[in-house]
């Protein structure tokens, strides 16, 4: 049997007394499309920031695309396609030169190019759109060329930390159809999302509270045997059974999605 694209063994990260993530194990497969949740300051990104190779772990064991968390960082961070929320586009560039411009730093030879050119632009839907500044795009557009420019080197593991924070539903949709593609292709993705429907699509999620993951599993069987209405309120029950305080009808410690519907409801 393969090993997991991504796999970790109690990992720790301590920022000298604070222990941002605690004892976190995960174990995902090719293909898989993997929510990691949680509110913020949960120990998320520390998490990602390991599993990239761009912090090392204060413990625990990790082997990302088969290769060593602690020994060979670089080789990971070569293998992987990494997308935030701030889209690292240039403004003032067209959609092919960004689309050329990462092609170049992966080192893609001028023919590779071409052919991505052809096929980022057809997979983000950005036909009749090529010589337009991407300053100019509206959200949704940038959101799935910076999708396209993570991939240009053909990466086997995607990393998305809230790659779809602030854009419109509609995008969000056709954000998340390319993603089902990618995983159709084999692609193993790993996203951090404050939206419940997004999390309800990915194949399995991860909740992490306080730098520890509380629970995992497969969206519809979590809210099956938790009896609940969606994940949000299995994430809320666990949360309040862990601080034995009432949380259901305040979000304020838990700024899970009431901020990210403000913004949608204002689109
Ligand atoms: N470089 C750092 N030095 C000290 N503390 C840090 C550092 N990075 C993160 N932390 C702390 O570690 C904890 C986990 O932070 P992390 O950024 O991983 O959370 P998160 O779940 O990604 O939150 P968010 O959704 O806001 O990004 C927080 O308490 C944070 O303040």
């Amino acid at each position: 049997m393969n090993e997991p694209i991504i796999i970790l063994d109690k990992i720790q990260k301590d920022y000298g007394d604070l222990k941002a993530v605690k004892e976190v194990s995960l174990s995902i497969e090719k293909g898989e499309i993997y929510g990691l949740l949680g509110p913020n300051g949960a120990g998320k990104s520390t998490t990602i920031k390991m599993i990239c190779g761009v912090i090392k772990p204060s413990g625990g064991t990790g082997r990302v695309l088969g290769y060593d968390v602690y020994k060979h960082s670089n080789l990971i961070k070569n293998g992987i396609g990494y997308m935030s929320q701030k889209f690292s586009l240039y403004e003032d560039l067209t959609v092919i030169e960004n689309i050329t411009f990462f092609a170049n730093i992966y080192g893609l030879s001028k023919n590779e190019i071409k052919e991505r050119i052809v096929q980022i632009v057809e997979m983000a839907g950005l036909n009749g759109r090529e010589h337009q500044l991407t300053g100019h795009l509206s959200g949704g557009w940038k959101q799935r060329l910076a999708l396209g420019c993570a991939i240009i080197h053909k990466p086997k593991l995607l990393i998305l930390d809230e790659p779809t924070a602030g854009v419109d539903p509609v995008s969000r949709r056709l954000f998340w159809e390319m993603l089902f593609e990618l995983s159709r292709q084999g692609i193993t993705i790993l996203v951090t999302t404050h939206y419940m429907d997004e999390a309800q699509s990915c194949d399995r999620v991860g909740f992490i509270f306080s730098g520890r993951k509380l629970i995992e599993g497969v969206p519809k069987a979590l809210i099956k045997t938790h009896n609940a209405n969606n994940l949000e309120d299995v994430f809320i029950e666990l949360v309040e059974e862990v601080t034995h305080t009432s949380i259901k009808h305040s979000f304020d410690n838990l700024r899970f999605i009431k901020e990210k519907e403000a913004k949608d409801e204002s689109i």
